[in-house]
Parts: structure tokens; sequence; C-alpha cells
């Protein structure tokens, strides 16, 4: 996404007020944020980036980033995007930078000295990563003395003996746990539908979504979630926006709301 620093209007950012965590808060406030195509697509193909999001949908995406205080992503997007994870919004200092949190159940990511998360947290311009892994993983030394020499570390937790997926509220509980009360859940196509299913959809205080007026047409990540059945059997939508807020950012539009039926914001 570049390097130079952001602005991102004061006008916009009072839109976004009722959808962001507030200043003070104890229970962890989870942020679903992405930027999609009119066909419910992230990217072009699952290795690969593709922007979507115009300048000014690009700026709000870092000025949510500096209303939270974690930003989290799956091993997916960190082995395709070679992420920075940082906040270039005026006026943020590295002391107000958001901390990455990966989900690499399997250790994965084989992040390197070069990786562009690591650099940015040497030179002071955002942190080193906190890794969520499974209980029994084996780590390689040489991986976790450079996270930790980066300030990054990994946290691992059991896996559920039913899905044997790591469970969001273990997450939550974990970064909680770290200081960690906000968390602003960025991709990529596995994570949010893991998020969106209804085990763990009461667990969003707010979904902020950019959509770009572009198809990507068929095989790419796509947003959809599993769909839910009635007592009957029969298919129903698998989630709802409710108050949603639709705000013009350039050539996007940005949809906010909440999960209709889940928690009140
Ligand atoms: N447009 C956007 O806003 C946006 C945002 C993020 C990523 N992306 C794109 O999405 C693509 C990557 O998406 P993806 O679906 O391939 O990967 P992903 O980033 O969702 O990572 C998937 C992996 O994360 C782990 N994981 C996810 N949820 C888990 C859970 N609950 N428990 C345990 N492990 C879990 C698993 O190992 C899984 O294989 C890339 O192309 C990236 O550029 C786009
Ligand atoms: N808002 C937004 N618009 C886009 O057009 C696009 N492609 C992403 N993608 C998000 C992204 O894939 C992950 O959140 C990154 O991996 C973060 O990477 P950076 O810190 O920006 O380097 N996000």
């Amino acid at each position: 996404m570049g390097d130079q620093t952001l602005t991102f209007p004061r006008l916009e950012a009072d839109k976004l007020e009722p959808h962001l965590p507030p200043r003070e808060c104890s229970t962890p406030f989870v942020t679903l944020t992405f930027a999609t195509s009119l066909d419910s697509a992230l990217s072009l193909a699952p290795g690969t980036r593709t922007a979507l999001s115009g300048p000014q949908s690009k700026a709000m995406t870092h000025y949510l980033r500096s209303r939270h205080d974690a930003i989290c992503i799956g091993v997916g997007t960190a082995v395709a995007d070679d992420p920075g994870l940082n906040c270039r919004i005026q006026g943020v200092g590295a002391t107000q930078q958001p901390r990455p949190v990966v989900i690499d159940p399997n250790l994965r990511w084989q992040f390197t000295r070069q990786s562009k998360v690591l650099q940015l947290a040497k030179s002071g311009r955002g942190l080193a990563p906190f890794i969520i892994t499974t209980t029994g993983t084996a780590l390689s030394p040489e991986q976790q003395d450079l996270l930790e020499e980066h300030g990054g570390k990994y946290i691992a937790l059991d896996r559920d003996a039913v899905t044997q997926r790591v469970q969001w509220r273990d997450i939550l509980l974990a970064l909680q746990s770290e200081g960690l009360h906000s968390l602003m859940v960025e991709g990529g196509g596995e994570v949010i539908n893991s998020l969106l299913e209804p085990g763990a959809n009461h667990l969003i205080d707010s979904v902020i979504v950019t959509i770009a007026p572009t198809w990507l047409g068929r095989g790419g990540v796509v947003v959809s979630p599993a769909r839910r059945v009635d007592a009957h059997g029969h298919p129903i939508p698998a989630a709802r926006l409710a108050d949603t807020n639709w705000i013009p950012l350039g050539e996007d539009v940005v949809l906010c709301g909440r999960l209709a039926g889940s928690k009140e914001t």
C-alpha cells in the first residue's frame, strides 16, 4: 500500500465514530473490516494481493487502525501480501501503533528479517506481530529469536476438539490478557468467513466494509460464510447487518453496521 503518510478528514471520521470502539473498553471490542468487490471478492486469487480501495478508503483503513489496539489477519494473507500492518495516519507515532496479530496454527508463515512487518518494527514505524499458533506445534528457535528480537512473540492456544480450529473466544481472551482490548479483523477469506459463522459472530461488535465498484470475476477469494438452516432444514441467510450507515468515499462506498441479532454495540 505504499509508504506515504495519509490523512483522513475529520468530517468523515465523525461519521464512523458510532461504529468504533470506545476510547476505553475493558472487554474486547471486535471490528470486522475488509474491502470487497461487487461479487464479494477480496482478491483475484488466494496467493495474490488485489488493490480494491481507492485513496480515500485506503486512508480510512489506516484511520481505523489508529483506533484499535490490534489488527488481525490469517496466515494466508500474511503469505500473499507481505503486509506492513502499521498505521500511516499523520500524527500517529511509534507509541500508538496497533499490534499486528497473525493466526497461523501450523506455522506456515516463513517470515524473515526482510519481511515488511519486521522492517517497520525495526525502524520504529510499527510493531512486530503476535503470532497465534496451536499448542504442541514445534516452534523453530531461529524464527522465535527473530520475532522476539523485534518485540513480537508466539502465543500457543488449544485447538477446538470438533472443528480443529482455534476458537475466536480464546483468541480474544489471550489478546485481552496482553492488554489488547480492541481488535480490527482485516481478513482474509477464511478468517472472515469463520468469524461470521453462528458460533463466533456474536463476538463481532461492528462491521465496516469498503465496497469497490468493480467485479473481480470468478475464482477469487470470496466472503461467503456457511449458510444456516431453520428448524425444517431449509436454508436461511447466514447473517445480516442492522443500523446501517452508508458513507461514500471517492468512488467507493463504506458500509457500516452491526450484525442483526448479535450483541448490542
Ligand atoms: N480485500 C481485503 O480487504 C483483503 C483483506 C485481507 C486479505 N485479503 C486477501 O485475502 C487472501 C487471503 O485469504 P485466505 O482465505 O487465503 O487466507 P486467510 O488470510 O484467511 O488465512 C487462512 C488461514 O488462517 C488460518 N485460520 C483462519 N481462521 C482460523 C481459525 N478460526 N482458527 C485457526 N486458524 C485459522 C488457517 O491456517 C487458514 O488456512 C489474499 O489474497 C489477500 O490478499 C484481502
Ligand atoms: N482496505 C483494503 N483495501 C484493499 O484494496 C486491500 N487489498 C486490502 N487488503 C487488506 C490486506 O490484504 C491486509 O489487511 C493486509 O495484508 C495489510 O497489509 P498492509 O499493512 O496494508 O501492507 N485492504
